[in-house]
């Protein structure tokens, strides 16, 4: 082998180096990633009861894992908030925990890292299934909080899902099972609950409670969830509670609970619904002077309600470089307003998002509205709440909010976290007067500002042209104007909202309607309220005669009355939201731990069936009677009620309700009415064999005529033709009669010829349908007895006596 100085060289280096290495290797086994795990967890856990809120500065303050620590980091978060310092704390020692801080101040966050945790502490997989709920008002909040989930989670191994209406139902049930938290609004989720079988929440394994006795994270045997309910107050409000209510009956019981919301409900009634275990209060901002946040600028404008249109067309113009949230109340309001700018081309995007809204529309909307420097997105409350569109510059309320509440959360979408922002508010004088005390009363700052009349341009001629243009406008406009009334029926503060103070035509006039569209639920409601104005003045007039000048004045006694429909009296409309908040009791944060003990109000017992039946029976009243009419409208049936009647009667409540002598009865009645049937077709029967005799009789007759007459001329051959043709058909008729047949669409002619003139008449199927009732009505006992005796009679007597009399009773029955 030839010397290659290169290879030799690098050799001789390759020994040298082994040889100047030690032969042995001291093996250091690695840590397995497990046990990585576990030490990391009992790190974490033995630091939870040591967490000083004051003391914290940054998330690694926190005793949080580190994928937790690597989201936060890559999002850009590193120093919590007041509400995440607070909050992060109690859960993570597995407390119940209500939530309260101003809009924009980081909620999501002080939720969404305890929940991480608490799945990563518990070792939570893939196969363990279902361990977090996160329940969101809207689609829209479900929506942005998975996106913030899936991005602070993103070093995590667990599954979520995001379960939302007006997504794919089978491609969710499939998923579902599989899902380890689920981001979702109250209705899809209680739908799943209710429809997919593999879905449930009975095997929720999560991670232990406080022990009371040590203070300390020991206890790892419970199984129970927890459950975030994110906007909790509107959650818990009327049009969800019941939803809510089956929600909670199909989670364990034993589950940690976390509420949050800028307005946060301490009502006793949504904390026994809940059934918290002693839940801590964390409210960071209830000694602060505003509820708003300190960067936004209020303020608010009184006009009549026919300039408002042309008040917002004027600011839109005036803003051309904003991106504005404009709120109104009721999808067909904002569907008008935004179909009608659009037409008018202001200068900017226009968008609009609202809950009639196809699925892929709204979300397309959201995220074209995030992604806008400049935009104006007009939008019903389901914008209200928790959606952080970046960057909004103004919030617009061009309708009164229903509460103060909401007021402070459609403002919050503005100066978020710290940013600045400005709030403008249309109110009519009316509305001035009842809502301002309440916002007054809940700590937000407003200024009221007045409108240069010189800048505001007059909408009314153009929105009357584009009307009169395109028809389909004209009836949006329509339904904006109803759908708003409406709406105003619906509020609960007849304080603030009455729709009989408003001018509805001019109303109309300012959406572009020359005529003011009729409004039935108005007259009804109004007629509602003179009756029981009316009823009122009566009974006082009875009861306590007073003296004139101390009677109430009819416009007084109509507001009274209105003012009563807020405690539910209103017959026509059911009250959407009611002001909980001012007459529900509270509870303060010293109470909350005894929140345990509240006992729910006992329901009012229902009347049963049998005990409803019974009181119908004292009063004298026939269940379930039916009566029916005939063709010419007289009843029918008749006997069978009566015999119903009969039965009943005289017989003690006990022989009615027991189920024997019921049964007993059923099986008399059943006789009573198979008899009657077999008296039916034995009439049917017999009229068919008269009939077919008769046919065969002047059949016979003709024949007999044809061949004793010599006239063999074409016209009577051809008559003759005819009359055969026919009557084969009425044979062919009859037959297709005697099956009863119920298709009244089709209407075969019958050719009838008259006993009388030989003339033929057109019959429908109809009129003979009629005749043929009319023949099997006849059943009667004494006609019965008299069809029995004329058969005997026949019987008795020879051929032409019985082809006679056949003929006779033929007649007699055509005639009836
Ligand atoms: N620790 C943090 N550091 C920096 N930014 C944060 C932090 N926490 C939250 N934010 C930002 O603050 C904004 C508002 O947060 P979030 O939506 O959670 O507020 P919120 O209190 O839930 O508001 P709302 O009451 O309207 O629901 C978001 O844009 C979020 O990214």
């Amino acid at each position: 082998m030839a010397y290659n100085p290169k290879v030799n060289g690098s050799f001789r280096k390759q020994q040298q180096y082994h040889e100047d290495k030690p032969k042995i290797k001291n093996f250091t086994p690695r840590v397995p990633q497990w046990q990585k795990i576990d030490e990391e967890i009992s790190e974490l856990t033995a630091k939870y009861n040591k967490i000083d809120p004051s003391s914290i500065e940054s998330f690694t303050d926190f005793p949080l894992s580190r994928k937790t620590l690597n989201g936060l980091k890559n999002c850009g978060y590193s120093a919590p908030t007041d509400i995440q310092r607070e909050a992060i704390g109690v859960s993570l020692q597995g407390r119940d925990v209500l939530g309260a801080a101003k809009t924009g101040s980081g909620k999501t966050l002080a939720f969404l890292i305890p929940i991480l945790e608490c799945l990563y502490r518990s070792k939570w997989t893939l196969n363990d299934g279902l361990g977090v709920l996160i329940i969101s008002p809207t689609r829209e909040l479900a929506y942005q909080t998975f996106e913030i989930l899936k991005k602070i989670g993103q070093y995590h191994d667990f599954s979520a899902g995001l379960i939302i209406g007006g997504k794919d139902l089978r491609d969710e049930r499939d998923r579902i099972s599989r899902t380890n938290i689920i981001v979702c609004t109250p209705g899809r989720l209680l739908q799943h609950l209710d429809e997919t079988s593999n879905f449930n929440c009975d095997n929720l394994k999560m991670f232990g409670r406080i022990n009371e006795s040590t203070q300390s994270i020991t206890d790892f045997t419970f199984y129970i969830v927890v459950s975030v309910l994110d906007e909790a107050d509107r959650i818990l409000d009327m049009g969800f509670a019941d939803t809510m209510k089956s929600i909670i009956e199909n989670l364990p019981s034993e589950r940690q609970t976390l509420l949050f919301s800028a307005t946060q409900t301490r009502s006793v009634r949504d904390l026994a619904l809940l059934s918290l275990t002693k839940p801590v209060y964390v409210s960071v901002h209830e000694n602060s002077l505003t509820s708003t946040p300190a960067t936004l600028t209020q303020s608010y404008i009184v006009c009549e309600i026919s300039q408002k249109i042309s008040i917002i067309w004027s600011f839109i113009k005036n803003h051309l470089k904003s991106k504005m949230l404009i709120f109104l109340q009721s999808c067909k309001q904002v569907k008008y307003l935004n179909d009608v700018v659009c037409k008018l081309r202001p200068g900017l995007p226009v968008l609009a998002l609202y809950g009639s809204l196809n699925q892929l529309k709204r979300m397309s909307v959201y995220d074209t509205f995030c992604r806008k420097q400049y935009a104006c997105l007009f939008a019903t409350d389901i914008a209200a709440r928790g959606l952080d569109f970046p960057a909004v510059d103004w919030v617009i309320q061009y309708d009164c909010p229903p509460d103060a509440n909401t007021y402070i959360h459609r403002v919050g979408r503005t100066a978020r976290f710290e940013k600045g922002g400005e709030a403008l508010l249309l109110l009519t004088e009316r509305e001035e007067r009842g809502m301002i005390k309440q916002l007054e009363d809940k700590k937000v700052p407003l200024n009221k500002i007045e409108v240069n009349p010189n800048y505001i341009h007059d909408l009314t001629p153009k929105l009357q042209a584009l009307c009169a243009q395109y028809q389909e406008l004209k009836e949006e406009a329509k339904r904006a104007f109803t759908s708003y009334l409406r709406s105003l029926v619906l509020m609960g503060n007849r304080r603030v909202f009455d729709v009989h103070s408003l001018n509805t035509d001019q109303l109309a006039l300012s959406l572009g309607l020359v005529t003011t569209p009729k409004v039935r639920f108005l007259k009804k409601r109004l007629a509602q309220q003179e009756k029981k104005q009316e009823k009122l003045t009566t009974s006082q007039d009875n009861d306590h005669p007073m003296p004139v000048n101390q009677r109430r004045t009819a416009a007084e006694q109509i507001s009274l009355i209105e003012f009563n429909a807020d405690e539910g009296n209103d017959e026509l409309f059911t009250i959407k939201r009611t002001e909980k908040y001012d007459d529900t009791p509270h509870i303060n944060s010293a109470q909350l731990d005894k929140s345990n003990d509240i006992v729910a109000r006992p329901k009012r017992d229902r009347l049963s069936k049998v005990k409803l039946a019974k009181k119908l029976k004292k009063k004298n009243l026939l269940i379930n009677s039916r009566v029916q009419y005939d063709d010419d409208g007289n009843p029918i049936n008749q006997s069978v009620n009566e015999s119903n009647m009969e039965l009943e009667r005289g017989q003690s409540d006990d022989e009615i309700y027991n189920v024997e002598k019921a049964k007993e009865r059923l099986r008399k009645i059943d006789e009573m009415d198979k008899e009657l049937y077999r008296e039916h077709v034995k009439q049917k029967h017999q009229v068919r064999r008269i009939k077919e005799k008769e046919v065969k009789r002047q059949k016979q007759q003709r024949d007999k005529q044809n061949e004793s007459s010599s006239a063999t001329d074409e016209e009577d051959t051809h008559d003759t033709i005819n009359i055969e043709e026919t009557s084969l058909e009425n044979n062919k008729y009859e037959q297709e009669e005697s099956n009863i047949s119920d298709d009244i669409g089709f209407q075969p002619k019958k050719v009838e010829i008259d006993n009388d003139d030989g003339a033929e008449r057109v019959v429908t199927k109809t009129k003979l349908k009629r005749k043929h009732n009319e023949l099997l009505s006849i059943d009667t006992p004494k006609s019965l007895a008299n069809k029995r005796t004329k058969k005997s009679l026949r019987k008795v007597g020879n051929d032409s006596t019985t082809i006679n009399d056949d003929e006779q009773l033929a007649l007699y029955f055509l005639s009836k």
